[in-house]
């Protein structure tokens, strides 16, 4: 078997997260694993971290590292035959801590997106809440406008996506996000990309993930030949 390919990708609200972890997942065959989607689960299904995360949430905070790691790290053990891209998590020091204590990371992506273009992105961003689908009025419009693709059901905006509140999450986002940012330039496995457009970050993330993930596989298979 190839070996396992474990990635994480971090940036800013509207950096496109999302976006391209969707594109990872569809070109690389890794699962996509969103600590935002896999909270709103717990919350619809009510599970007692679901119940607790639901009410950091409301207000606007980050959920307690302790919340966060006991949520995460098994569903990623159940992923122990897959590869996978980790968006959303880990946010704070203390969970890619934890996250190190559980598994050895190849590739983090970081984005490095400007101010303007994350608050038009985020002025036109909708989301189908049940799903977590995102879409973008100028860059992936649904079908329908205000509808869901595939549920039919109509889109939401975040309050929080406003460009009036943007500033501050964008602070917030950098004070906790610099040491995670600084552990993983430390250990040499960090990569930024800047850009306006992910269509022309994209070609820079897609190779990079071909040289790695092919490089993995061929000492993989090495080892099991000697
Ligand atoms: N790793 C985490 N640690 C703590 N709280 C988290 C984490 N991931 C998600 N959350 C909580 O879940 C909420 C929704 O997360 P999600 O990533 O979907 O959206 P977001 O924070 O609005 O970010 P973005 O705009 O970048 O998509 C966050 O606002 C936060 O309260
Ligand atoms: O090059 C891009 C990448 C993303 N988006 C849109 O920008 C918003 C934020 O992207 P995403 O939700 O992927 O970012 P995240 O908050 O997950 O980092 C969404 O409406 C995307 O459709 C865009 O317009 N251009």
């Amino acid at each position: 078997m190839s070996k396992l390919f474990r990635a994480v990708i971090m940036g800013p609200p509207g950096s496109g997260k999302g976006t391209i972890s969707e594109r990872i997942a569809q070109s690389f065959g890794l699962q996509h694993l969103s600590s935002g989607d896999f909270l709103r689960e717990n919350i619809a299904a009510n599970t007692e971290a679901g119940v607790l995360a639901k009410t950091y949430i409301e207000k606007r905070l980050l959920v307690p590292d302790h919340v966060m790691t006991r949520l995460l790290l098994p569903r990623l053990e159940e992923m122990t035959r897959h590869s996978w891209i980790l968006d959303g998590f880990p946010r704070t020091l203390a969970q890619a801590e934890a996250l190190s204590r559980a598994c050895e990371l190849d590739v983090v992506i970081s984005l490095n997106i400007p101010l303007e273009t994350l608050k038009e992105r985020l002025r036109h961003r909708w989301i189908h809440p049940a799903s977590g689908r995102v879409y973008n009025l100028c860059f992936n419009p649904p079908r329908v406008q205000g509808v869901d693709d595939i549920s039919g059901e109509p889109l939401i905006q975040h309050e929080d996506d406003r460009p009036e509140a943007l500033v501050a999450r964008l602070r917030h986002y950098k004070d906790v996000a610099k040491p995670v940012i600084d552990l993983y330039k430390a250990k040499n496995i960090l990569h930024t990309f800047s850009d306006t457009d992910t269509d022309r970050i994209w070609p820079h993330i897609s190779s990079l993930l071909n040289t790695k993930i092919r490089t993995d596989q061929s000492s993989a298979q090495r080892a099991s030949t000697n």
